[in-house]
């Protein structure tokens, strides 16, 4: 019966992601060897949507990430590999299962709390102060750190990729939604051959100019999604309201050609000059982009409660 669900729900709703009609019901049962029930809807993208479900053995709560099998399986398939990879990644979710039901791939993980673009919708300001933004970097940097040296680049780092945990890792920021990564650097060390042109992979808003101009992109350019998403996230971008991407592009250049920010300060100015001077090929320095970060900041403590602690326990 809900294998029968599933498959009506896929034909008869073109829609995708978050748009289309629910994948899953409540209450149904998904899994084989393991069975997990499915409660409710916590998000959705542009093409999965995800639920919370319990596991029903251990009745640990978990999230369900599911995907039509007919809107590119192979991006839930890369999604998986990549999170298997980096199991003992601490901003990464962690995979617990996976399978299929009826029309859909789904991959059972770590359940966590609400996006930082959400979050930062229910602050009064509807902006982050500077000693949670810089957090919010700092954490980042160490997950693309972590994704980097896989030899992967996550390519769609925005606000809304970025959650907050829950429970005892509500400290904690992870990076989720992989379904856009590509490899770009072997095991062996080596790079994949540079493109001429590469296909536009990203979300405007947040993507680096190479991005913007379809060059092939590296490691840095995940940390320009990031330095765009922490403006956002403390002070708001200029290019907010244009939707034409050759015009974000336009505003982006003359941004950055004299960068100044109200609220981060003088410091901040530094993180991206050393952006334009790391190489696609390069490794990025982390560590030093995180004590720019830490340097904006009047006092630092990454034990403290988050600003938006007490709205995302009610929020949940
Ligand atoms: N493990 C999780 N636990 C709780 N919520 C999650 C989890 N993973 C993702 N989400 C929420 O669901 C939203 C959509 O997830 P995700 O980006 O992975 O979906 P998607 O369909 O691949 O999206 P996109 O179209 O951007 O690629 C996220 O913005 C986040 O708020």
């Amino acid at each position: 019966m809900n294998q029968l669900h599933c498959q009506q729900n896929a034909e008869y709703y073109p829609e995708r992601g978050k748009m289309a009609a629910p994948f899953l019901e409540t209450g149904m049962i998904i899994g084989l060897k393991r069975s997990f029930q499915v409660e409710k809807m916590v998000g959705g993208g542009g093409f999965g949507q995800i639920y919370r479900a319990v596991d029903l053995e251990s009745k640990l709560v978990v999230a369900v990430k599911v995907e039509p099998k007919s809107t590119d399986p192979g991006r839930i398939v890369l999604e998986l590999n990549i999170l298997v990879q980096l199991a003992h990644s601490s901003h990464i979710p962690k995979v617990y299962y996976s399978g299929e039901t009826g029309a859909f791939n789904f991959i059972i993980m770590q359940l966590l709390g609400s996006n930082i673009a959400e979050l930062r919708k229910f602050q009064k300001t509807r902006s982050f102060s500077v000693e949670t933004t810089a957090r919010v970097g700092i954490q980042c940097l160490e997950g693309l750190k972590q994704i980097h040296t896989l030899g992967y680049i996550h390519r769609d780092i925005k606000p809304s990729n970025i959650c907050a945990g829950i429970g005892g890792h509500k400290r904690i920021l992870y990076i989720v939604d992989f379904g856009m990564a590509r490899r770009i650097r072997l095991p062996d060390g080596s790079f994949r051959p540079e493109r001429p042109y590469a296909s536009f992979r990203g979300t405007s808003r947040y993507v680096s100019l190479a991005a913007h101009e379809r060059k092939e992109t590296g490691f840095v350019d995940d940390i320009w999604c990031l330095f765009f998403s922490l403006l956002e996230l403390v002070e708001g971008l200029p290019w907010k309201n244009i939707a034409d991407q050759d015009q974000v592009c336009f505003v982006k250049r003359q941004l950055l050609a004299n960068f100044q920010s109200r609220k981060m300060g003088r410091n901040f100015e530094m993180f991206p000059q050393i952006l334009e001077h790391t190489k696609r090929t390069d490794i990025p320095d982390y560590e030093r982009l995180s004590g720019i970060l830490k340097s904006c900041c009047v006092s630092f403590n990454d034990l403290e409660e988050f600003e938006w602690d007490d709205h995302d326990e009610q929020y949940r």
